[in-house]
């Protein structure tokens, strides 16, 4: 199920947050764009934790105004950037605590705990303390407590913020799966997780849509400008004042410098999603 923003507009202390906003987030979706985008604030009012001034945020074909929340808090399980819950009780106390809290039978709820800490791969650390387990496995439990709904609709703030590489790409594969039977949304300035995991991306800047649409789209916002030079260690300095140095690789004689340029230097090459998504937060700077 998709969820359809409209116009939406948030407004803090006069300040607007986000102006304007349409989008529609479905399949597993990313919303890039650098702090103080306003993506958090995003997703709070997807998840029915923040109210808005204007605008209309649907849930399928069904528009759900904030008077409605019960039903989306239902529906979307929202993972924020950090929490620690319980420290003291084991992760499957938690787990039990919140099924009853939902309804459950404890004696009923055994099966449907155990299945949700399968699907999060952590069967083997049931009886650990919350306080006892890594940022990721935190995560992945938050990611259980919300599987313990069966929401259809999943949103991740900076999901693999702070995790080590194992536990980064562990978590990945996880939302990969997770990806296959409910719509995702995730929020990220990395690129990286980006790529690999979404097959359509939103870019915010300073609360304005700035793009919707596929990887691929993205990545052609720089076709025209993205270039690599072979620079020699002694000219590197001189290189990078010059132009938007994207990413660097060392060689043995030389560094591989990959720019943004609308001038033809070195050699043309076929666009990542990183050019892309700057050659945009670039042009966007230059209309101010
Ligand atoms: N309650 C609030 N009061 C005042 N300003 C706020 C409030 N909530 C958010 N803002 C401001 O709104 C803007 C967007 O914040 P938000 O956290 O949604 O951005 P973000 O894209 O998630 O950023 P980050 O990547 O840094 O987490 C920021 O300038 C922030 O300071």
């Amino acid at each position: 199920m998709a969820v359809v923003i409209e116009g939406l507009t948030k407004i803090v202390k006069k300040k607007p947050i986000l102006s304007d906003v349409s989008l529609t987030l479905s399949g597993v979706y990313g919303l890039l764009g650098p702090n103080g985008a306003g993506k958090t604030t995003l997703m709070r009012i997807v998840a029915g934790l923040l109210e808005f001034n204007a605008g209309r945020v649907s849930l399928g074909d069904e528009p759900i105004s904030t008077g409605a929340r019960v039903k989306r808090v239902n529906e979307i399980g929202y993972l924020p950037q950090e929490f620690m819950m319980y420290p003291e009780l084991t992760m499957y106390e938690v787990l039990e605590h919140l099924a009853v809290l939902q309804g459950e039978h404890p004696a009923a709820c055994r099966s449907k705990i155990e299945k949700v800490i399968e699907q999060v791969n952590l069967s083997s650390h049931l009886n650990k303390k919350m306080r006892e387990l890594s940022g990721g496995m935190r995560r992945r439990v938050g990611i259980a407590m919300l599987l313990l709904r069966e929401p259809s609709i999943l949103l991740f703030d900076e999901p693999t913020a702070g995790l080590d590489i194992r536990e980064r790409v562990r978590f990945r594969n996880l939302l990969k799966r997770l990806g296959h039977d409910h719509t995702i949304v995730i929020s990220s300035h990395l690129v990286e997780d980006i790529e690999f995991l979404c097959t359509k991306i939103g870019v915010l800047d300073r609360g304005v849509v700035l793009f919707e649409g596929s990887p691929d789209e993205l990545k052609q916002k720089a076709a025209p400008y993205t270039y690599e030079l072979d620079v020699p260690l002694e000219e590197l300095d001189s290189v990078m004042a010059a132009n938007e140095v994207v990413q660097m690789s060392e060689e043995p004689s030389h560094v591989v410098v990959r720019v943004l340029s609308e001038q033809p230097i070195g050699r043309p090459v076929a666009p990542r999603l990183m050019d892309g998504y700057l050659a945009l937060l670039k042009e966007a700077e230059a209309h101010g």
